[in-house]
């Protein structure tokens, strides 16, 4: 791949794309234009938030793109790949959709085309997503370069086999509702005490920066809730609800049904 400024291309225009978009704005080296398939309401919104180009179809601007972003629903993956592949030529595709990896793309445009996957997370908007991409038989290293490039500016990556991304879509793509709706249940609770909603969600957003920040210091997870616990004392007997009710196993379940989801 040459030139530096790439243009990137976004095919669906929905809360990924926005957040992938929105992260992505302010580096100079790459211009972004995005299109979906007719909702101009939406594409109108993302226009004027983010000052990028938006198309009526993606036909448009192909032969100028770089790099084709498929930021929409897993299903509509198959209608779409079967379309583009009669206009694609060294284009690097790279979806971010849930169970869509690379064999997948592979199988459905021509061969020797470019692809990637890579599985972020909406924290992506405030430039923290934790992002995992895997690339297909036919990139080299000038567009891995390039997707870095891209994941970087919406936060830390990491690559893994495509058979990780589909094991933790639910750990890194979904976990984040969990802890939000965690989130809610604690800030809840905290209005309830007379606090005001605004001051429950920064004491509850405070302390789940901190935790976070505990976590990335290198202890486990499970040395720190027992500092926490103070022997006998009152986060111990919260614990034990926990266990009670097989917290963990609710986890595990919740991943579980993540992924059968996503084999769908
Ligand atoms: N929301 C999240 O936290 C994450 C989502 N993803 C993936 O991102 C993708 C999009 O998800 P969301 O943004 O949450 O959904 P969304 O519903 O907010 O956005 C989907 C977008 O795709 C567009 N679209 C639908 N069919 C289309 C077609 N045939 N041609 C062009 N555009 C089309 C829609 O108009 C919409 O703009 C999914 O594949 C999902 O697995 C991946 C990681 C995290
Ligand atoms: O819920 C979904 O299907 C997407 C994939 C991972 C996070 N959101």
């Amino acid at each position: 791949m040459s030139s530096t400024i790439k243009r990137i291309l976004f095919i669906g225009a929905g809360r990924m794309a926005q957040a992938i978009i929105s992260g992505l704005k302010n580096q100079s080296d790459f211009q972004i234009s995005v299109t979906n398939n007719g909702n101009d309401q939406r594409l109108n919104y993302v226009r004027d938030t983010f000052d990028v180009e938006v198309i009526e179809s993606w036909r448009e601007e192909i032969e100028t793109t770089d790099v084709v972003v498929l930021a929409m629903p897993p299903e509509v993956h198959d209608s779409l790949l079967n379309e583009l592949a009669k206009f694609i030529d060294k284009h690097l595709i790279v979806t971010v959709a849930a169970g869509i990896g690379p064999t997948y793309l592979e199988e459905s445009l021509p061969d020797g085309t470019p692809v990637a996957w890579m599985m972020p997370n909406t924290a992506a908007q405030v430039g923290q997503s934790m992002t995992l991409y895997t690339c297909g038989k036919h990139t080299d290293s000038s567009h891995e370069e390039l997707l870095q490039k891209m994941l970087s500016g919406i936060g830390s990556y990491e690559k893994v086999t495509e058979e990780q991304i589909h094991e933790l879509t639910p750990i890194t793509g979904s976990a984040p509702a969990f802890i939000y709706k965690m989130a809610e249940a604690l800030v809840n609770n905290a209005v309830d005490s007379g606090i005001s909603e605004q001051q429950a969600r920064k004491l509850v957003s405070e302390m789940i920066g901190g935790a976070a920040s505990m976590l990335k210091n290198g202890e486990s997870p499970k040395e720190l809730a027992e500092q926490v616990a103070s022997p006998g004392g009152v986060t111990a007997a919260g614990l034990k609800v926990f266990d009670e009710n097989n917290f963990e196993s609710l986890i595990n379940n919740a991943i579980k049904a993540c992924h059968q989801r996503a084999e769908k």
